[in-house]
């Protein structure tokens, strides 16, 4: 397989690996698989410095099959062949699950789910990294979740150490944005292949994703918003809440007594 991508986007991924210092020498990393075309395009991009960096690591993919759609684990292992990479199709029932479940919208569920699967096959196979796909659009994405429905400033980070497991989780690909990877991966002649989700297209992200679509389409107003996840000197946020008895008696105080 041609493994060439435009110098402008694996300058931006070796920037992310460069800055948080993703992948070192002795790592055994595991590439999250969906067969969407972020973890595609991810598989192919490690696969390329596997090949040509310094640093000496595993790589492998992880697939966990829901159970949606059957012909999906067999064309991700003829990918995985053609790169000449050992691939791991885990089974699930995740699907009878979420086709019982009552609630509306069981993503997180599932993804909690589907991770903990993965991280119990790493560890039994000495892996000390798993990688996903997210992007610079889900990282902003996140965000403004976040902000809106949790009312904290948190944003999905390039690296977490999951200590309890021993595991780290990296994201590679933090700092490319969503149209670039659906550009290149289409440029790669390879199909992104469907979940077979029902929830596919409707879940947190994608609903935040159509209401701020204006922001995310305008270079100036996203990089913005990029900006603003940085952790910096200057932020002008109020400060921490005080203690709410203190608070109360010190309130009392600013009366006149009788
Ligand atoms: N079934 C799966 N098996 C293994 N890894 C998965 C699976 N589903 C998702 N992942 C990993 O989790 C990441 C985030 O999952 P999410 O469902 O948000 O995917 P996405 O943004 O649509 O990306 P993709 O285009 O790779 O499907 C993916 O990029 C991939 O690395």
């Amino acid at each position: 397989m041609d493994l060439s991508f435009d110098n402008s986007i694996t300058a931006k991924v070796v920037k992310a690996v460069a800055e948080f210092d993703l992948i070192n020498d002795g790592d055994k990393i595991a590439v999250g698989l969906s067969g969407g075309k972020d973890s595609t395009f991810l598989l192919l991009i490690l696969k390329l410095f596997n090949l040509h960096f310094k640093k000496d690591f595993i790589l492998e993919a992880v697939h966990v099959d829901p159970g949606f759609n059957s012909s999906t684990a067999n064309k991700l292992k003829i990918l995985a062949a053609d790169l000449d990479l050992k691939i791991k199709i885990i089974d699930t029932n995740i699907s009878d699950y979420i086709e019982d479940d009552e609630e509306e919208n069981p993503c997180s569920k599932c993804a909690h789910f589907r991770k903990g699967a993965m991280i119990s096959y790493l560890k039994k196979n000495n892996f000390n990294k798993l990688a996903f796909g997210h992007h610079l659009d889900d990282a902003v994405e996140t965000y403004l979740m976040s902000i809106f429905y949790s009312g904290q400033l948190k944003t999905l980070q390039a690296k977490r150490y999951l200590s309890k497991n021993k595991i780290e989780i990296i994201r590679p690909l933090i700092y490319l944005r969503e149209n670039v990877i659906a550009e290149n991966i289409a440029d790669q002649e390879i199909s992104p292949l469907k979940s077979g989700c029902p929830y596919d297209g409707n879940t947190g992200r994608s609903r935040i994703r159509k209401e701020f679509e204006k922001y995310f389409e305008d270079d100036l107003l996203f990089s913005n918003l990029v900006s603003a996840m940085r952790d910096k000197e200057n932020r002008e946020l109020w400060p921490k809440k005080i203690n709410n008895e203190f608070l109360t008696e010190k309130m009392k105080n600013y009366w006149k007594k009788g």
